[in-house]
C-alpha cells in the first residue's frame, strides 16, 4: 500500500506529537496554554446561548463556575481550600485577590460566591466567544488606560452592589504578576468598598512556582492553596482613609502568601492532609 504525502506527514506528526510532548518542557508548556485558552474558548460557545436565555445577568456567572470547575482535573491541579466561613457574610462584599498568571480563573471558580463578579480589563470584552461570555455574566470591564473612566465605572459598582446585592471580585494589583510576591495595590477596589461601606475580603492564591512558571516554560501537575482572609470592615471609613486601608489589607495577603509560600508538604499546616 502507498502513502499519498499527506497520510506521510499525518504519520510523522502523530509520532513526533507526543515524543515532543514528553521531552520538551517548553513544547509540553506551549501545548497546556493553547489547550487551556481554547478549551475555555470552546465552553464559552456552549454558555452563551444558556446565558443568553437569561440577557446580562450576575446568575450566568454560576453557569460559567460550572462550566469551568473541571478544569483543575484535566490538568491535574489540586486546589485546597481554608477559610471558607470568612465568606459566611450576607451583605455584598468586595473580595480582593493577588493575580499570578490566567490560572487564577481556577482557584477563582473553585470558591466564587453568588451573585459575585470580577472586575476585568475591557480587553477581555473582545477575547472572542469568552468575551461574550463574560458580557453576558455581567463581568465589569474597565479601561485601565483611562482612570477616570474606570473610576466612574467603579463608582456604578458601588450603587449597582447596594442596590441589586452583588459582590465585586478584583485583582487590586492591576495586572498579572508571578514574582513571588505582591506588587503595590491599586485603590480602585477600597475606593468601592468604602463608597459601599461593605467589608473587604482578601483571598490569597499559594505561590504557582512548583508547578507553573512563565519564564521557565513550565507546566506540571501541582497542588494550589487558596486562603480566604476574615473581612476588614469598613463601616465609618472615608475616602481619606482608603491608603491605610489598603496597606494594611496588602500587610495581611502578603503576610498569609510568604506563609503558605514557604509551606512544603509535610512541613507545618497545609502540608499533606
Ligand atoms: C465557560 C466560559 C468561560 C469564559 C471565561 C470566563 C471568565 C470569567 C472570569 C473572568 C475573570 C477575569 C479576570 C480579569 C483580571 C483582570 O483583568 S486584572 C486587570 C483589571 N483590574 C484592575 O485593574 C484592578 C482594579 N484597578 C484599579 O482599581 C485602579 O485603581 C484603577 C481604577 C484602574 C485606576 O488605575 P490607576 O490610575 O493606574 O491607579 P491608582 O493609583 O490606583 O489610582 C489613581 C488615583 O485614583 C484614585 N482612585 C482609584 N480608584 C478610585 C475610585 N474608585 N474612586 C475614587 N478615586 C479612585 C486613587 O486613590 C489614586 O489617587 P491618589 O491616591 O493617587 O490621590
Ligand atoms: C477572535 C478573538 C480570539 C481572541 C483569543 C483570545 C484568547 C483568550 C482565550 C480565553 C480567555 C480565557 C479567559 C481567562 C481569563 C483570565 C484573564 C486574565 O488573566 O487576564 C489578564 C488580566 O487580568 C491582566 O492582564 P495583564 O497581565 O495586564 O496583561
Amino acid at each position: 500500500m502507498e502513502l499519498s504525502v499527506a497520510q506521510w506527514l499525518l504519520v510523522v506528526c502523530l509520532v513526533a506529537f507526543p515524543l515532543l510532548y514528553e521531552w520538551s518542557v517548553s513544547f509540553k508548556y506551549f501545548c497546556k496554554m493553547a489547550f487551556y485558552n481554547g478549551w475555555i474558548l470552546t465552553l464559552a460557545i456552549l454558555a452563551i446561548p444558556i446565558c443568553a436565555v437569561r440577557g446580562r445577568n450576575v446568575e450566568n456567572m454560576k453557569v460559567l463556575q460550572f462550566m469551568l470547575l473541571h478544569i483543575k482535573y484535566l490538568y491535574g491541579i489540586k486546589i485546597e481550600v481554608r477559610g471558607w466561613e470568612n465568606f459566611n457574610i450576607k451583605e455584598p462584599y468586595v473580595v480582593v485577590s493577588n493575580h499570578q498568571s490566567s490560572l487564577d480563573l481556577l482557584g477563582m471558580m473553585e470558591i466564587l460566591p453568588s451573585r459575585c463578579v470580577p472586575i476585568a480589563k475591557r480587553e477581555l470584552m473582545y477575547a472572542g466567544t469568552a468575551g461574550l461570555a463574560c458580557w453576558l455574566a455581567g463581568v465589569i470591564f474597565i479601561n485601565r488606560k483611562k482612570t477616570d473612566d474606570a473610576i466612574s465605572v467603579m463608582t456604578e459598582a458601588a450603587e449597582t452592589m447596594l442596590k441589586e446585592d452583588v459582590r465585586v471580585w478584583v485583582f487590586p494589583e492591576g495586572t498579572r504578576n508571578h514574582s513571588g510576591s505582591l506588587l503595590p495595590f491599586k485603590r480602585g477596589a477600597f475606593h468601592l468598598a468604602v463608597k459601599a461601606q461593605v467589608p473587604v475580603i482578601p483571598v490569597v492564591m499559594s505561590s504557582y512556582k512548583d508547578f507553573y512558571c512563565k519564564k521557565e516554560r513550565k507546566f506540571t501537575t501541582g497542588k494550589c492553596t487558596v486562603r480566604i482572609l476574615p473581612g476588614v470592615h469598613t463601616k465609618g471609613l472615608s475616602s481619606d482613609d482608603v491608603p491605610e486601608l489598603a496597606d494594611r489589607v496588602r500587610g495581611m495577603m502578603l503576610e498569609a502568601f510568604s506563609q503558605m509560600s514557604s509551606e512544603r508538604p509535610g512541613k507545618g499546616p497545609g502540608g499533606v492532609h
